[in-house]
């Protein structure tokens, strides 16, 4: 990459929130009003001290009305600055509760009933310090040393108090601090293995900024170093760390990290250098060819995310069309639909897009373009259990016989197509992508062979991309079958694709029904939601040892799987929240009633869940 396209600026100011001079600013075609107050101008009753950095509180009302699936007021302030004329006090449990898995993951804007602001600035600068502290550690770095991070973010309204408080926190520990600005998470794992100085790459460290497919008030941060994406464990050290940092913080300290960080914070498009990357992979896979999606019509829904880059920077370079692709404009407002491949509104969306622009293949991403689906050119939807079947089909044509990782939801057709239809082996674990990943990574080492780890959710990571969950990669795989085909003289757009799932079964009924754990409830005895969880489990095991007609999954990683009526259901405990998630698949709707009155039977015995949809499902009162 020329040095040339590099953009590098220097000395960014990083106390502020967008533009405090200006008092109203339209975007897409809407007005939003800022009314930046400064935030050391109220007091503080409960705050320990008094914020003295001179920064903006930002306050935005919105005269349309956002996705309907977001309950909100209509006034937000963007970011923590509910709380931001002080350092309110928080506890070590406050910060490890803002831990999801191997993400960070919280309230960063203000308005929504019932949910408090929790990632503040300063809880930001205390995470961006404590990361400064980890990756010290793990590269066993002294003070001396110089390591550089890498952030980016996607299209939040949160996003760039946050990118400035986080970049406070990693400049005031002497690390040097890279802005991407808008990005996509697999973008920012890039970044660490990228070796090019006229981009200030390999970055040390990086940290993308974003809550995925959450409601727009939620923020979070994943962090990546050149061996892969942080674990749960080192994110509690970093939030433990963080806690302790963030106790320490007084007025002065504050304000000499704003002073600091101006002076050591650079800029950088590194998006250039990501999407040009992904753009060779596919002239690459046709043959060298500078236009091999020539003709194609490609039609990309970023659903108002980070992924709209995809379009203009990889299809179109590519040689491909992309008129009629939507929602490609970053907005943290999310109003068209929840960007997310899982979502059906979503989905619907973009088959819309395909089928009204008569197009040869639809791309759908989530807001950090970690996950992705396609649509071929006659609405047939690539997600799901058929994203899954599709990677595999490619996958397993490069590696004969590999084994493919998926989470615990996938569909038993799906195991016979990998293992009947493609010869590989498929080996469902736990739900969760660091889950499939490091397995994946696990079997390797052990010597069985894999080269694809995929959930259902779309998170697909391949071997030969570093084991990085890619929404964008796992997209330039079907283009690269696109182009090859389109190469050797086939042109049967989308249906190279759609013929590689020729053979898999799909069931009539595929149902995922969430049974809320209700924690207050007596019943629970006090004891966590998920000893009453596991309670639950237990008790469906039991019940279905004592019938005939039902048989247990012999392997299984997570829950109780269970085979009956011509189909299965799982029933586990949610990665992350106080649900039991119910999947049923069956040949048809009795049998899919029967399977579920299975369950409802053994759960209706705990009074702490709300079996209402389970009932709904089933035609109980
Ligand atoms: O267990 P659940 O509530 O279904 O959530 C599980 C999902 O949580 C997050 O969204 C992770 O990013 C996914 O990898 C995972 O599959």
């Amino acid at each position: 990459m020329a040095a040339a396209s590099g953009k590098i600026v220097q000395n960014v100011f990083v106390s502020q929130c967008y533009q405090q001079n200006e008092n109203t600013q339209s975007q897409g075609g809407r007005d939003y009003y800022f009314s930046p107050f400064p935030r050391n101008s109220l007091p503080s009753p409960l705050g320990k001290l008094a914020w003295a950095a001179p920064s903006m509180q930002l306050q935005l009302r919105t005269l349309f009305k956002p996705h309907s699936h977001f309950s909100i007021q209509t006034n937000f302030h963007c970011n923590a600055s509910a709380s931001a004329t002080a350092v309110p006090y928080l506890d070590k449990t406050s910060f490890l509760k803002l831990q999801n898995g191997s993400d960070i993951r919280g309230v960063a804007v203000d308005g929504v009933e019932g949910e408090p602001v929790n990632i503040t600035e300063p809880v930001a600068e205390a995470i961006g310090a404590a990361f400064a502290a980890w990756l010290r550690e793990k590269k066993k770095a002294d003070a001396s040393q110089h390591l550089r991070v890498s952030i980016g973010h996607d299209s939040r309204i949160s996003a760039k108090l946050l990118q400035n408080a986080i970049s406070r926190g990693l400049a005031g520990a002497g690390l040097e601090v890279v802005q991407y600005g808008l990005a996509s998470t697999p973008a920012m794992f890039n970044s660490t293995l990228t070796k090019d100085e006229a981009f200030l790459c390999p970055a040390d460290g990086s940290i993308m900024i974003t809550a995925s497919h959450l409601p727009f008030n939620r923020n979070g941060f994943k962090f990546f170093t050149n061996a892969g994406g942080l674990g749960k464990a080192d994110i509690k050290d970093i939030l433990e760390q963080a806690a302790d940092i963030y106790s320490q913080f007084t007025a002065e300290s504050l304000s000499n990290s704003e002073r600091k960080a101006s002076l050591s914070i650079k800029e950088v498009d590194y998006m250039i250098v990501y999407t040009s990357d992904l753009v060779k992979v596919v002239r690459k896979a046709a043959g060298n060819i500078e236009k091999p999606l020539e003709g194609f019509h490609i039609v990309v829904d970023a659903g108002n995310g980070a992924g709209g880059f995809f379009a203009a920077k990889v299809l179109e370079p590519l040689g491909a069309i992309t008129s009629g692709s939507q929602f490609l404009e970053p907005d943290g407002l999310f109003p068209n639909h929840i960007p997310n491949p899982e979502d059906k509104t979503a989905m619907k969306a973009i088959t819309k897009a395909v089928l009204d622009n008569k197009s040869d293949l639809g791309i759908i991403f989530d807001t950090d373009v970690d996950r992705s689906a396609a649509v071929d050119s006659t609405g047939r939807e690539f997600n799901r259990n058929r994203l899954i079947a599709l990677m595999a089909a490619i996958v397993l044509e490069e590696h004969p016989g590999t084994t493919i990782v998926t989470d615990s939801v996938t569909s038993d057709g799906l195991t016979s197509f990998i293992e009947k239809k493609l010869g590989g082996r498929h080996h469902r674990f736990k739900r969760g992508y660091k889950n499939v990943i490091d397995e994946a990574i696990r079997l390797n080492s052990i010597s069985e062979e894999s080269h694809l780890a995929i959930e259902t959710s779309g998170h697909g990571a391949l071997k030969e991309n570093h084991w990085l969950d890619d929404g964008a990669y796992l997209m330039v795989k079907t283009l690269n079958k696109l182009a090859a085909a389109r190469a050797s003289g086939k042109d049967g757009g989308s249906k190279v694709l759609t013929d590689l799932i020729d053979g898999l079964e799909e069931p009539a009924v595929a149902v995922e029904l969430r049974l809320k754990i209700n924690q207050n409830h007596p019943d629970l005895k006090g004891g966590s939601f998920r000893e009453y969880g596991e309670a639950v489990l237990k008790q469906l095991e039991n019940s279905v040892g004592s019938d005939p007609s039902l048989q247990k999954a012999p392997v299984n990683y997570e829950g109780i799987r269970v085979s009956g009526y011509g189909g299965w259901f799982l029933l586990r405990l949610s990665l992350h929240d106080p649900v039991l998630p119910l999947n049923i698949e069956a040949p048809s709707n009795d049998d899919a009633v029967k399977l579920g009155l299975t369950v409802l039977a053994a759960v209706k015995e705990f009074a702490g869940i709300d079996t209402s949809a389970l009932n709904k499902f089933v035609g109980a009162p």
